[in-house]
């Protein structure tokens, strides 16, 4: 799905990543990991072609990232379903249509939506919050509606970044369930997370990797998690 061969990101003239090489693979489930600062967040805008890498090659489903254009790119991207680690939303519109919004931004008449929207919307636990603002929403409540808004245009693969940052350990856990759902259906994930009991409580329920930057490469964690 996302291949990552050799690749390094520097700028300022100082290497933030290299040698990174990674397979992605259909169905896969990954963890990130790493100190504050590693490069989790650059390493995923790496993966969905928000960043160029500066050595190596990022292969998507085949495809060298550079060697694509503005539609190829676009076409990419809508593969990829992304949770950022800030969640933004637009505060004046409504949830559902926040949630909406790669939808109609992408073209569909969201009429014909309505039923994808509200069973999404049921599969996060956020029916009843469809016409609520953002501003109003609970850190939960915007982190499983972020992952809502990741998931419509149904992509194979899922990035997200700290999707339980601010959450407590239950929702966490609910946020967690729903990334082991996606991939039971046949998505690939990977979760870029500081929370290692967050990845203790996902190895016992799927064949989860956790990688690991350190000192700007990638390691592959042991069981000592
Ligand atoms: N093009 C760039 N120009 C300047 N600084 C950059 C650039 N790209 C990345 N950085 C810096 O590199 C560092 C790594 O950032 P990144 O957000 O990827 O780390 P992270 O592991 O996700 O951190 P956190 O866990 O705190 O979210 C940060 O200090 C960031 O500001």
């Amino acid at each position: 799905m996302i291949e990552l061969e050799n690749v390094g990101y520097s700028y300022g003239g100082g290497e933030l990543l290299g040698e990174i090489s990674v397979d992605l693979s259909p169905g896969s489930f990954h963890f990130l990991t790493g100190p504050s600062g590693s490069g989790k967040t650059t390493l995923l805008r790496l993966c969905y072609g928000a960043l160029q890498a500066t050595a190596g090659q990022v292969r998507g489903f085949g495809e060298d990232l550079r060697g694509l254009d503005r539609d190829q790119m676009a076409l990419f991207r809508r593969r990829i379903g992304v949770v950022h680690q800030d969640c933004r939303f637009l505060d004046h519109l409504p949830l559902s249509e926040n949630i909406a919004l790669p939808l109609t931004v992408s073209g569909h008449e969201l009429a014909g939506q309505q039923e994808n929207l509200r069973e999404l919307m049921g599969w996060v636990g956020l029916t009843k919050r469809a016409d609520a603002l953002p501003p109003e929403l609970s850190g939960g409540e915007r982190q499983r509606a972020a992952l809502a808004r990741a998931v419509i245009m149904s992509p194979d693969v899922v990035l997200a970044d700290e999707p339980t940052g601010n959450v407590d350990w239950e929702m966490s856990q609910r946020l967690l369930q729903l990334l082991i759902e996606l991939n039971r259906m046949g998505k690939t994930i990977l979760i870029a997370t500081h929370d290692l009991s967050l990845i203790r409580a996902a190895k016992s329920q799927v064949q989860a990797r956790v990688l690991r930057i350190s000192n700007r490469r990638l390691q592959l964690a042991g069981a000592d998690l």
